[in-house]
Parts: C-alpha cells; structure tokens; sequence
C-alpha cells in the first residue's frame, strides 16, 4: 500500500527524450513540492492532509516523430516508499497530435487511460489542448481498451492540469483541469465540474436512504457554472450556493458500459438518468425508467429533484427514445419532464440580492415579460429601478423587466464595483463607466445616477432627465463590444432617437451563438482606420448607408479644401523665395534698372487679386480652426472657383514641388486631382473615395463593424464550401491609440476579444514624431513601444496577437532612396542583395527578393524576436497593402484562419500543424 502524501513531499516530473536531434534543451525535471500546489485545487470539504491534488502543468516537449517518455515519481519524505508512474508517449507509434497516452496505476492496480491531443509548435513544445482522460479497468480481450465513466475535459486551446488526488487508503483518483485560454472565464466552471468529483466518489458508498430525509439530503457547495456566455458572463470568482448532494446510481458496472446490463462501452449510444446519470443502453432504457411520469428519470430516482447540471436537457428528447416510442408517448414524457413540479428550479437555491427567493418571487421572476435567460442556481443582483440583472460580484449581465417583488433591497457593493460612480444605489463597474463615457454621460464627480426602465437618467437629488443612456445610435454598438446588456427590443420603444444608421449598424446580433471579436489597433497613421474601413467594403453587401455617406462627403470636402489650404500656403512660401532670390539678383547685378521691390513683381507662383482673397479667406479659416464649421455653406460659394484655381498656372507649379510640403499627406494627390468634381454641391463620394478619405471614423476612436466572411464556393477551395464560417459573426474594434487612455488602462475593457491585430506602417521607419515628452522621436519605434505595451498588457496574456506590416508599396519605393538603418531598431540591416546576372534573360523571373521584401521580411523578424522575448509565443505577421482590397481581404481571413486554428487545433495533425507553423508560412503576402 502506497502512503498518502504529506507537506514537504516533493514530486518530480521526468522527460526522457529519445529521438533525432533536437535545436533546444528539453527540461530534464520539473520538481514541484506539495506545498505549491495551489489551495484552489484543493476540495475543500476534505481536510488538506488527507488529499492532496497535484496539477501539473507540463508541456510535453516533442519533434516530430520521437518516443517521449513520461515518468513520475513521488519521493515521499520519511518514507522510502514511491509511486512511480510511466506514461509512453507512443513507444512504437509517432507522437501525432492525438496520441493515446496509456498507463499502469500500481496504487489502484487499475489503468488509466488518457487520450491527448495538441499541437506541436515551430519551438518544438508540444502543448496539449484537448484531453480525454478516463480511468479504470482495461478489458485485456482484443486489446482494446473498455472503460467506466469518462471525464471529459475540452478546451479549445489552454493548459492542462493532471490532478491526482490520494485519499489515506492510499487509493488514487485522477481529475483533469482544462483552463481555457480564449474563454478564461470557463476555467472556473470547468474546475467546479471536476471539483465536484471528489466528494461524490467518496460518499458513493452512501445510500440514498443514508441521508436522513431522502428527498433532502445533507447539503454541500457547489458551484454554479454558466454556459451562457452572451447572457451573463459569469467567469472569475466562485460562489458557493447550498444545494443536494449528487444522487448516485444504485448499481454502477464497467466505465462507459450500460449500468443495467453492463454490456457495451463508452461508445454505445445511451439515455442518462436526469437525476443520478445512471446511463442505459437502448434495451434497458425503458425497463429502467418506466414509465417515465417525470421524464428520464431511473425509476429509484422518481421524487428526487434533477441533477442541476442537466437543466438545459429539460424536455429535449433524444434519438434513442424517439425511436423507442411513438410520438404521443414522447411529447407526453417531455411535457412531464418539463413541467412536472419536482422538476422545476428550486426557489430557494437563487439568492436575488442577498436574499433566497420564495415560490411565488420565481414564478413572478420566471413569467416576467423579460425574463433573466436560462436562471440557474446562484446568487444575482437586480436594480429593480433600471432592471438592471448580474450575478453578484459582477458586471450587468441582462436587464430583465424592472419593478418586479424579488429578493432584498440592492446593496451598494452588489456588483464589486470600485468607481465611485453610482447607479440607482449601485456602485458600477469599471467597463460600466466606460460604456457611460463613451455614452456621452458626464460622468465627473462621482455622481449618483438615477437610472429608469427607458434608459432616461438624472442625477439623485435633481427632477430633470439628462438624457437617455441608449438613446444614441453607437451606445448598443460600444454595449455590444464592452458585452454590457442593452435594453430589450420591447422595451426600449421610447427614448430612443431611432435613425436609418442605428438600425442598421446594431443587428440582432445579441441573439447570435457565435461572435468572434478582433481588436484593432495602432499607432496614429498606422492604416486601422483604412483596414477598417475595407473590411466595411469588402464584407457588408451596404457599407455605408445613406446618413454616413453624406457625412463622408462632407469630411471629405473639408479635407479637400484643407489640401488647398496646404497647397496655397506653399505657394506663398515659393513666391517669397522667388522674391528674396529676384532682389538678391537685383541688387548683385550692377547697373539694374528693372523695376524696384516696391512695384509689382510676378514669379510663377503669383497669383491673380481674385484668387489671392479666396486664398487669404481659406488660410484664415484654417489658422482659427473653424474650417469644419462652414460646411456646406462655403461649398456652394466656393465651389466655381476651384476650377479656375487648379487651372491656375501657380498652383500648377505649386502642385509640382508638393513633395516639399510636409504637410501634405499622400492621398492628398487623390483628393486634389479630384478636387474640381469633389467640391461641387452634387459630389457623392465613391467607396474609393471614402477608403482614401481622411477621418471618416469615428471621432471618439471607437468603431465596430460586425461581417460574415462570405462563404467561398467549393471551386474556389477545392473543397466543400465551409458553411461554418458564414455563421460566424466577427467584430472589428478598431479603437485609437488615443482611446485607450493612460497606460492603456481601457484595454481592459477589451479582454473578451478572441486576437488582437496590431498595424505598423512600414514606411514610418524614417519618420518622427514630437512624442509626449516634446522630444522627437522615431514613429517605428514608437510604434514598437504601443506594441510593447499592448502585448504585455495582462488583459491579452493569452491571446493571439496578428501583426500587419502595412503600406508595404510607400515601404518598397521609400527603401530604395532612404536606408532602413535610418531608423536606430533597424540598424543591423545589412543586406547582400544579388542582382539579376547581366546576361540574364530580361524575360526569365527574377528569384531574387527586392530590397523592399528583404525590408518586410526584417522587420516581421524584429517584431516576432521582440514578441517572442516578451511573451514566450509566436507572432503572426501579415504584411499588407491598406489601400489595395484583396490584401486587406487576405490579411483577415488569415486572421480568421489563426482563431479557427486555436479552436481546432487538436484536429490537425502533427504535420499539418507543424507546417502551419513554420517562419515562412505565417506571412501572408
Ligand atoms: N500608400 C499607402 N497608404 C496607405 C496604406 N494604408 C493606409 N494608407 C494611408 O495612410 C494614411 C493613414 O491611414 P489611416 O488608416 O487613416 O491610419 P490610422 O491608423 O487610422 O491613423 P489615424 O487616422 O491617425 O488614427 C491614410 O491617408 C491612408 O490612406 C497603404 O497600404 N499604402
Ligand atoms: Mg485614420
């Protein structure tokens, strides 16, 4: 018999690596003391020494075709006993990403068996991410392996922890803990599911009749998990909430077989019992069950109430019974299991601020007109003022029909709010201020709000509304990516201004299953507003609607004239030059007797008396900043001039020396080529137009366009056509460096995102910008601190991060005349360029790389060693062209393709994967 291990113990992890070469140091061991282990993982009902669960977390390092072996060992102190464990990862076979990792348990004398699944990365770590973990006997006929009752542990991509619990007979249990990195807030309820294990095997010796009053058996904690992301996001902190112990099946045969007749194995399709999960095959079901009066229930488990983890089954029939029963007895079996009273959520197990509820506060609660979805065990707030809904501790999750008689009053704490900012007696959350910020709400001072049903606000004390919180067109929109509830469809008919945009821009989308979000960022100039708005092009069959293209026409005329103004203020500055180099001639040349500087003198760049006055009137305007303020006004009256202007010889001259004026940007050429048609009254820009435009979103920083990638036919692909991927939503945020505030202290707010893109313009690398400080400062390695910061942020610990290398056509002609070394990160570049052999057939492709893809190429390495420093992950790196659609159009769906893979990645196999993975293969050009 093995001891039970004791504080101070030390267990210790071994790698045995047997295979080719490696180009890094595998970890030899990894000691982890007893006394790490975290107390959380811990069950707690259970005095420490008596069980001890031991995470591991350990990725398993492995090329592509080794045999690792997987040995521990328990040295416990005092004792010279061990327990020694050896996993094979695939002595014969190859380690595949779905390897099956079998291995003996001495302690138990049982075998467990663990399936793992993972990806191998271009560092050689194997990380596992989806596990299949079942312990118990294996059957030794046929070799194949027969299993009891799985656990399952998914996650779409995370760490695994192997839990191994010992209790003082020295008997061993195995549990699996999957943390999820895209969803961080499953972790609790994946660890509450497994936690609940242990206490349930062991008072499985318990009777039911053991527990004094059958139908109330003692209480343990629980903790309540949600799967309903969109409705309450309730992650982070546990909660314990008093509920019945698990019933347990009366007779429990081999894992996966049925519990009747002990035959089949996991495989063999079954019914569950909703009250014990007893599971029966097809020929015992219904000996087992009855009649069914409340639904699947074995018939030992009639009277007791429903496992609660099993409420989402409620009255969803399986396939088995349906073709067990004819369709009467089905519909009345679903009825009963649906609706009959000992079925129904217990009352007392949810607590409305503070207080349990009684009968009559749930059926008011369940038949509201706007009920809280899917309402499960645990302890919520409600602002009975607003109806504003959230699991305690947290941020609103709902708001549900206000006004109703629930639970206690609400308490200032009821939502661990830490702003000072109040509402309705609450104190709000920190993201709940944010969407009030951006809402428009004054929010200085800490105010107490006084919130209503509509959304009408005011602050306490006063009698005047203020304004309606979701009143504005982008409120829902900022709601919808801060993942704050806004009123329901029904609800919010008054106080809303209700415009052609509004609609539009917010769909049903909080009725959707699945939102993938991406978060744009980067520096000022960088291209996010240009990417944004192709994405708004390419995947939104009307991009623009008719309110925002009139808005468009009219930024994009203030920028044409403020081009003008650019343009005429050179022209000044070339005419004085021509002036000073025409006296200084004058008076160097002796004997001159052509006119004097008082007379009138022309240079190419002087201009006539009418054109002189609108240019005065313009650059007037320009210096007081009230340029915007004049639209459309000065488009009526000016736009006849324009003409006569660009037709003007010295604007003509002007024009040809821009590269001179610095403040010229480059899409001015587009716009001033253009201008003529652009400043008429009858202008309706063009998408290409508004793509090149300046400052067409949104002013406070913030945008979100919500697409489907179009579903691509099966010619284009080669395959099936990928109807999944139309049925995913995804948001862009694009949101302003600006915007984020000091430190970056809103990214927070962000930490729902599924990746993050950030944009660099590769052409920044020899420009400079005066930065906070008032010193210049290069824009790449500005940009490289933004990236810095953004990458560290603890909100994207886990997440994946896209680089895009933008404006590589500026990049490529820029490389030729300004050397990359300008900017001091990139002073390491030296590049050994060969050029085409002289000889060489013009017409035969150069292989060559030009200096500009040699550039790119650089600088994504720069940007994946420094990412790879700081986070110990790989960068992906998409180098772009903004203006042009297809690249914007590749750069996307790349990063649609990256999402997709760490959902999937355990479907791949290892050398798809690893190819995946490769430098190379992450550019998209
Ligand atoms: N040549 C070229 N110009 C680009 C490209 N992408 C964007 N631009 C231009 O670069 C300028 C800045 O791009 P924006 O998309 O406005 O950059 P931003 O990140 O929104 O920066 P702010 O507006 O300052 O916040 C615009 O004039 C764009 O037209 C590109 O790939 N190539
Ligand atoms: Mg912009």
């Amino acid at each position: 018999m093995s001891p039970a291990p004791h504080h101070g113990d030390q267990y210790s992890f071994a790698l045995e690596y047997d295979g080719p070469p490696l180009p890094f140091d595998l970890p030899r061991a990894v000691p982890i003391s007893v006394d790490d282990i975290p107390v959380a993982s811990v069950v707690s009902q259970v005095p420490l020494s008596d069980t001890l669960s031991l995470p591991v977390v350990q990725p398993i390092v492995a090329p592509k075709n080794p045999t690792v072996k997987f040995s521990k060992e328990l040295r416990t102190l005092g004792s010279e006993a061990r327990v020694s464990k050896e996993v094979e990862l695939g002595s014969e076979r190859t380690v595949s990403p779905t390897s099956v990792i079998a291995f003996e348990d001495r302690v138990s004398q049982s075998n467990n068996v663990c399936e793992l699944s993972g990806e191998l990365s271009s560092s050689g770590a194997f990380e596992f991410s989806n596990v299949n973990y079942a312990s118990g006997e294996f059957s030794d006929e046929g070799g194949s392996s027969r299993m009891l009752e799985e656990s399952r542990g998914a996650g779409s991509s995370g760490t695994v922890e192997f839990c191994e619990s010992f209790d003082k007979s020295g008997r061993s249990s195995s549990a699996l803990r999957v943390s999820n990195e895209l969803h961080q807030h499953e972790w609790a309820s994946t660890e509450s599911v497994l936690s609940l294990e242990y206490p349930s095997t062991r008072v499985s010796s318990l009777k039911a009749e053991d527990c004094g009053d059958a139908r109330r058996p003692p209480v343990v904690t629980f903790d309540v998990d949600s799967d309903d992301a969109l409705d309450g996001d309730f992650g982070g902190e546990e909660e314990a909430v008093t509920r019945p112990l698990k019933r347990e099946p009366l007779t429990k045969g081999k894992k996966g077989s049925c519990y009747r007749c002990f035959k089949g194995n996991r495989f063999t399709e079954k019914e569950v019992c909703l009250v014990c999960d007893a599971k029966y095959c097809s020929n015992c079901v219904l000996r087992a069950m009855g009649s069914m009066p409340e639904g699947r229930k074995c018939v030992a488990c009639i009277g007791f109430p429903i496992d609660e983890s099993k409420r989402g089954n409620l009255g969803k029939c399986s396939r088995m019974l349906k073709r067990l029963l004819n369709e009467l007895e089905v519909r009345q079996i679903m009825k009963a299991e649906k609706f009959c009273e000992v079925n129904q959520l217990p009352p007392e197990y949810i607590f409305v601020n503070g207080k349990p509820l009684a009968y009559e506060e749930l059926v008011t609660l369940q038949n509201c007109p706007n009920p809280p979805k899917k309402l499960k065990p645990g302890n919520y707030w409600y602002d009975k003022v607003s109806g504003l809904w959230g699991k305690e501790g947290q941020k609103p999750s709902r708001i549900i029909s206000p006004h109703l008689n629930v639970g206690g009053p609400i308490q200032p704490d009821a939502s661990n709010g830490n702003t000072q900012v109040f509402i309705n007696g609450r104190e709000i959350t920190k993201v709940e201020l944010r969407m009030l910020q951006l809402a428009g709400v004054q929010c200085a001072g800490n105010p107490h709000f006084w919130v209503n049903e509509d959304g009408s606000y005011q602050e306490e004390g006063q009698k005047n509304t203020r304004g309606y919180i979701w009143g504005k067109a982008g409120t829902k929109l900022v709601c919808a990516f801060l993942s704050l509830p806004v009123p329901s469809k029904s609800s919010n008919s008054y106080g809303e201004q209700h415009s052609n945009l509004s609609s539009k821009a917010v769909p049903d989308y909080l009725d959707h299953a699945i939102i993938q979000k991406l978060l744009l960022v980067g520096c000022s100039g960088s291209g996010t507003s240009t990417i944004f708005k192709q994405a708004k092009i390419l995947y939104n069959s009307v991009p623009f609607s008719d309110d925002e293209r009139e808005n468009i026409k009219l930024t994009i005329q203030s920028n044409v004239y403020a081009y003008l103004g650019v343009l005429l203020e050179g022209r000044e500055r070339f005419e004085d030059e021509c002036l000073g180099h025409l006296k200084k001639w004058q008076s160097s040349t002796p004997g001159n007797t052509g006119p004097g500087p008082e007379s009138d003198e022309k240079t190419m760049y002087s201009i006539g008396t009418r054109l002189k006055v609108f240019s005065d009137w313009l650059l007037k305007t320009m210096v007081s900043g009230k340029l915007d303020a004049i639209f459309p006004a000065a488009t009526r009256e000016y736009a006849p001039l324009i003409e006569e202007l660009w037709n003007d010889a010295a604007i003509k001259a002007t024009y040809a020396r821009r590269s001179e004026l610095e403040m010229l940007p480059s899409v001015a050429n587009y716009f001033l080529e253009r201008a003529v048609k652009i400043l008429r009254t009858d202008y309706e820009p063009s998408d290409l137009d508004i793509l090149y435009a300046e400052g067409v979103t949104s002013s406070n920083g913030l945008a979100c366009v919500e697409f489907s990638f179009p579903q691509s036919s099966p010619e284009e692909t080669g395959e099936t056509a990928d109807l999944h991927d139309s049925l995913i939503r995804y948001q862009l945020i694009r949101v302003h460096a600006r915007g984020l505030g000091e430190n970056c202290k809103w990214l927070e707010m962000f930490e729902d995102v599924g990746m993050v893109i950030f944009c660099v313009s590769l052409s920044d690398y020899d420009q400079f910008t005066v930065d906070g400080n008032g010193c210049s400062t290069n824009k790449m390695v500005l940009s490289r601190k933004f990236f810095e910061a953004i990458v560290t942020h603890p909100t994207f610990e886990h997440m994946d991060f896209l680089l895009i290398l933008n404006k590589v056509d500026q990049f490529e002609e820029k490389i030729e005349q300004v050397p990359l070394t300008k900017c001091d990160w990139f002073s390491d570049f030296h590049p050994t360029i060969s050029r085409p052999r002289p000889n060489s057939n013009s017409n035969s492709i150069n292989h060559n790389p030009s200096l500009g893809q040699l550039g790119s190429h650089y600088i994504a390495v720069k940007f994946k060693r420094l990412y790879s420093s700081l986070t110990g992950r790989k960068l992906y790196v998409s180098v772009v062209k903004g203006l042009e659609p297809g690249s914007v159009d590749a750069a996307l769906k790349y990063a649609k393709e990256i999402l997709k893979w760490s959902e999937e990645r355990p479907n791949f196999s290892s050398s798809e994967y690893s190819m995946y993975s490769m430098e190379a293969s992450s550019f998209s050009h």
